[in-house]
């Protein structure tokens, strides 16, 4: 496993008085995608949404135990949050591009956080981004004109590009590709496989084909607890819990 880049010990999550998550301790390596699988209703996401706290906007949702990011805890009082969602980016269920054109849907993130001196250099960060997220080649021609107009796929990838721009050291996937079909999936799978090289990414996912195809650790949570967690291979050939088996065999969920 490669150095530990994200760690969760003993986290709790209420919604108002109902627990949404029990306990939960899981380290998350850099480089690497770890998946997070588990039927509906699971706590799949509300996890993910700790380890950038987009769980501060739910205002009846309580997070405790501890969640640091190298080494750092996240939900410190003095940690600022919108740096803290730069360094833990996400991108979504579905497509969700600003209603700006495709320049302005990347530049944004990096303005804000001051990251380009001039234009030369924010016209950089423009193309390598598209570039990563292996869309320049599709949309250079057309800059200028609105990332809603992009297909369904493309916006996606627009959007990890967008979340690519301000350099950030983990990815949050929530069902990255629940919305797209299954040539613009394959394309975003290519692409969290080429980018592991670089970020640490988590990904919610409801296919087990895909946490198989682009993970290397998967979490299967159940209940609000995670049952069990390992490299991917074991999980889906070799579960230690009858949970675990009885789910990647299809007995429920
Ligand atoms: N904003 C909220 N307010 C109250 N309860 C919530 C909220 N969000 C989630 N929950 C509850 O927390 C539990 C976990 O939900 P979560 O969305 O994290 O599960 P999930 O595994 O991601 O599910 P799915 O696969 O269906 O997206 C569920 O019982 C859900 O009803």
């Amino acid at each position: 496993m490669n150095p530990i880049r994200v760690s969760a010990k003993n986290t709790n999550v209420f919604y108002g008085a109902k627990q949404a998550l029990f306990d939960v301790s899981i380290d998350i390596a850099e480089r690497s995608v770890t998946a997070l699988i588990g039927p509906s209703g699971c706590g799949k996401s509300t996890f993910l949404r700790c380890l950038n706290r987009m769980n501060d906007t739910i205002e009846s949702c309580r997070v405790t135990g501890d969640i640091t990011l190298d080494g750092r805890d996240i939900y410190d009082p003095s940690l600022d949050v919108v740096e803290l969602r730069a360094r833990v980016g996400m991108v979504f269920q579905k497509p969700n591009p600003f209603p700006k054109s495709i320049y302005e849907n990347i530049a944004y993130g990096p303005r804000i956080h001051g990251l380009a001196r001039g234009k030369a250099e924010m016209d950089a960060i423009v193309e390598t981004s598209l570039r990563k997220a292996g869309l320049w080649e599709e949309v250079k021609d057309r800059l200028n004109e609105p990332g809603t107009g992009l297909s369904g796929g493309q916006q996606q990838r627009l959007c990890i590009a967008r979340a690519i721009a301000v350099s950030p050291e983990v990815i949050l996937m929530d069902e990255p590709c629940s919305a797209l079909d299954p040539i613009a999936t394959a394309k975003v799978e290519e692409l969290i496989d080429e980018l592991k090289e670089n970020f640490c990414i988590v990904i919610v996912t409801h296919s087990m084909q895909q946490a198989a195809r682009v993970s290397q650790r998967t979490a299967f949570f159940h209940l609000g607890i995670l049952v069990e967690v390992g490299p991917t291979e074991h999980i889906f050939t070799n579960p230690k819990d009858q949970r675990t088996h009885d789910y990647i065999t299809g007995r429920f969920g």
